[in-house]
């Protein structure tokens, strides 16, 4: 079986413009955006092994934040789920997956949650 390093984020809340119909294409609307990412991990994590051996779980948040596109409507959240998986794979070829689930807030009537989830290998 083969060690796995997986960082997470999770619940992250972030304003995105995204939906199908017309009366959403206007304004940025919340998602809840968790994130997984695999890796192999180095053959054994010492007290001072620095970061450069792993990956930092900051820039699963950027993924999702700061290099989400500015002003680009997503129509599907399945969009901005491979945005933020491709982000993750190109700046990192250690990555072997990415998991992204997506909430999308605005529409729950009550507390159930409706979104996605989408699952990418490296080919
Ligand atoms: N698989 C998806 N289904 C739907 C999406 C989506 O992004 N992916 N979006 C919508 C609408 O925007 C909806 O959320 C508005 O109420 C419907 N289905």
């Amino acid at each position: 079986m083969n060690d796995l390093l997986q960082l997470q984020v999770r619940d992250l809340e972030v304003q995105v413009l995204t939906g199908v119909y017309s009366e959403e294409t206007h304004l940025p609307q919340p998602l809840r955006i968790s994130i997984t990412v695999d890796l192999a991990p180095i053959g054994r994590f010492e007290p001072d092994t620095p970061l450069s051996a792993s990956k930092s779980y900051l820039d699963l948040k950027h993924a999702a934040t700061g290099a989400l596109p500015a002003g680009v409507h997503f129509t599907l959240i399945e969009g901005v789920a491979d945005h933020i998986a491709e982000t993750l794979m190109t700046g990192d070829a250690r990555i072997r997956r990415v998991e992204v689930e997506i909430v999308k807030l605005a529409i729950a009537e009550a507390d159930e949650k409706i979104g996605i989830r989408m699952v990418r290998h490296r080919r």
